[in-house]
């Protein structure tokens, strides 16, 4: 029986799965916030060194990303979700390459020689988490394995927002003003609904799985702003 027939009993006490994970990691959460690359970044105070490098490490993950979304097109056969997968396939593709091109044009790099660059060790390391799970995992734990991505960003631009509205000069404006979209927002926004609409038909074993997925994609994320922050190399 399919999720979208069988009843769904959602126990109004209890707080969704999705607010369960993060509540696993709450710490953590926190941690993304005031980690020094992402307070030098809203504060407009990174060097730019560390600034290309993170775009260019990024522009890497985002390919590997639209490969995950891709992979979640074929875990589902209910219309509305593949159309939505479909459409993250792109808006990665278009939205946020698009932004990474403008960046790189401005380091002098055209987008062919963005994607020269190796992957340093921890995106090395990230993006086989996903797509692990992409490949042999099930939708919920697709689910949750990207769901860090689209909901820390989303996080982490509005709190940087917040903390300094960006001025017109703001070497990082464009890169805040993405990611504190409404547009972003619902990406996480959908893929919670999604998941959360599981969540009732998910055995015990199975929900500690998705803590366990939710937790290292968090640490990765965490990971992924220090690799940029010390220019991560390999040996
Ligand atoms: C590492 C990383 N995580 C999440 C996002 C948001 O798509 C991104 N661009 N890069």
């Amino acid at each position: 029986m399919s999720f979208e027939t069988h009843p769904y009993t959602a126990d109004m006490a209890r707080p969704r799965l999705s607010e369960r994970l993060r509540e696993g990691c709450r710490s953590l959460w926190q941690r993304q916030m005031e980690h020094p690359f992402v307070v030098a970044l809203g504060n407009g105070t990174l060097p730019s060194a560390n600034f290309q490098f993170y775009i260019l490490q990024d522009a890497l993950f985002l390919d590997e990303l639209t490969k995950t979304f891709a992979y979640a097109t074929t875990k589902t056969t209910n219309h509305e979700e593949m159309e939505q997968f479909g459409t993250f396939v792109l808006n990665t593709l278009l939205v946020e390459a698009d932004l990474h091109h403008r960046y790189g044009e401005r380091f002098g790099l055209s987008p062919a020689e963005m994607t020269t660059i190796p992957m340093a060790p921890t995106n090395y390391a990230y993006t086989p988490h996903l797509l692990t799970i992409a490949t042999v995992g099930t939708l919920p734990e697709l689910l949750t394995a990207i769901l860090p991505c689209a909901w820390i960003y989303a996080e982490v631009g509005h709190h940087l927002l917040d903390t300094v509205p960006p001025a017109p000069d703001h070497p990082y404006r464009d890169w805040l003003l993405t990611y504190a979209s409404p547009d972003f927002d619902s990406v996480g926004t959908w893929i919670r609904e999604r998941l959360d609409q599981r969540a009732p038909f998910l055995n015990a074993q199975e929900e500690a799985r998705l803590h366990e997925i939710f937790l290292t994609s968090t640490r990765y994320e965490w990971l992924f702003w220090d690799m940029a922050w010390k220019m991560e190399e390999w040996p």
